[in-house]
């Protein structure tokens, strides 16, 4: 069965080229193909409006609609439906989500940057928020509580999930549950670009967004990366795509466990990647004859295994350089299966560290607290993991007196005139002349 597993790599063995190939993202080979179909699909629901949403989902999704928005009335019913266990699940994971965000409150602050000037920054929620909730591969109520927490404790207007539809047209109860829960006010179910079309757009069903939230497959990470390009577009959270995981391991790893969270994020999709790298060759070894083991047993088996087909398995020469690799990687999750994690998490960058032998990444997905919308393709290099800071905007404000302008004017003036703006040295001058009480 390892002939699914691709072989040992060794790092030093390659030169610059290889070792960048060999940590290439698979769904990024495909990039123009993709960019090109989604370019299509926001302009069909630019110019079309629902009509398109109603024909791309019938052609992608296979479905026909009547409309793409729920009635509060057939998500009610939907939720009700709901198995027990699985509520619970629901309310247990929204109580650490929640926990771990409201203590994320951004702070305002007033800075009197000289005598008579006030600076403030202060934080508003961002009005209308779209959440994308994934359903294509495998359907996800737990992002609707990693997108809806947030959304509700920053206290956000309007908040419109978008969602695939089934074969029957309807969203999952336990999606509707989730959306309930945390106060989601438009239940959308359109799913991959058209969705973030509608929501970048708006059409007469489906509210325009002012910022577009969410994982998806490449098709929905390149439409939010397109449409927030365009002039006037919708701001996004990040580039969330297929699910990534590293996994360091030393001399004290368990193969079993390293092979289960490889498995738990390839069978997300055919393009997600999983990557374990660490110095001991007998490790590797371990890990991917229990991939192959444990693949056999798995109701997604073919799923995980495309994904597999293209997984990493990276010998090192020490552990330093095993560190180096995952840091050049920047995956979205990275966990560290060695002796002392806590020495190693902070010199990785990736989206969500899991630390220990005891953490599964799984763990991070649903109910540690942490928000799983992280970044992919190494945008994690740059990008967070969504928090709740993401739901709002934050603005400044300044408050000058009369003596603050005496004092900043000189300062205003010079710097325009040398940047050859004598309407705004004029401007602060004007004001100047006439302080009232002084020179009015
Ligand atoms: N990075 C993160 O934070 C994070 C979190 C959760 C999930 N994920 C990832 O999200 C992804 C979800 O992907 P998914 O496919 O299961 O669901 P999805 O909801 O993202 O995409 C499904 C939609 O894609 C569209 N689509 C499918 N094939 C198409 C085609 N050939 N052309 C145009 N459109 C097409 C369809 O309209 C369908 O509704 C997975 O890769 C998972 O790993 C990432
Ligand atoms: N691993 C995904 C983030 O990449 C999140 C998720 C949802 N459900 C299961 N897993
Ligand atoms: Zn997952």
């Amino acid at each position: 069965m390892t002939d699914r597993i691709p072989p040992i790599s060794v790092w030093a063995e390659l030169d610059t080229q290889a070792r960048r190939e060999l940590l290439r993202r698979p769904a990024q080979s495909a990039d123009a193909e993709i960019t090109a179909r989604v370019r299509d699909i926001l302009r069909q629901v630019r110019e079309e409006g629902d009509r398109a949403l109603l024909r791309l989902t019938a052609q992608y999704d296979r479905v026909q609609l009547d409309s793409p928005l729920l009635s509060r009335e057939q998500v009610e019913t939907q939720a009700a439906q709901v198995d027990r266990t699985v509520r619970r699940a629901i309310d247990s994971a929204q109580r650490n989500i929640h926990a771990f965000h409201a203590a994320q409150q951004p702070q305002p602050v007033s800075v009197d940057t000289a005598p008579g000037v006030r600076c403030e920054l202060r934080w508003a929620p961002i009005r209308t928020v779209g959440l994308y909730v994934p359903g294509g591969s495998a359907v996800l109520p737990s992002t609707v509580l990693m997108l809806g927490v947030p959304a509700a404790l920053a206290g956000c207007e309007r908040t419109v999930l978008c969602s695939p539809p089934d074969a029957q047209g309807m969203l999952s109860p336990a999606v509707c549950y989730a959306a309930l829960k945390v106060g989601v006010t438009d239940v959308v179910r359109l799913g991959g670009a058209q969705a973030v079309a509608a929501l970048a757009y708006g059409t007469a069903s489906v509210p325009r967004a002012d910022k577009i939230f969410g994982p998806g497959n490449a098709y929905v990470t390149a439409a939010k990366t397109l449409a927030s390009a365009e002039a006037g577009g919708p701001a996004i959270d990040m580039p969330a795509g297929p699910s990534e995981l590293l996994v360091v391991a030393d001399a004290s790893a368990q193969a079993a466990w390293a092979a289960a969270d490889l498995l738990s994020q390839a069978e997300h999709g055919p393009d997600s990647q999983v990557v374990l790298v660490s110095p001991e060759r007998r490790v590797l070894e371990a890990v991917r004859r229990e991939l192959a083991r444990q693949l056999a047993t798995l109701p997604r088996q073919d799923t995980a295994a495309r994904a597999l087909a293209r997984s990493r398995l990276i010998l090192t020469a020490s552990l330093d350089e095993a560190v180096q690799v995952a840091d050049e990687y920047a995956p979205e999750h990275l966990s560290l299966q060695v002796t002392d994690p806590q020495a190693l998490s902070g010199r990785i960058r990736a989206g969500s560290v899991f630390a220990g032998h005891l953490t599964p990444e799984a763990g991070g997905d649903y109910a540690t607290g942490t928000n799983h919308v992280l970044p992919t393709y190494g945008a994690a290099r740059a990008f967070s993991s969504l928090g709740l800071a993401d739901f709002y905007r934050r603005y400044t404000v300044q408050t000058v007196t009369a003596a603050g302008l005496e004092a900043l004017a000189p300062t205003v003036t010079a710097l325009a005139r040398e940047e050859g703006l004598e309407a705004h040295a004029r401007a602060a001058e004007v004001r100047l002349n006439h302080i009232p009480g002084e020179n009015a």
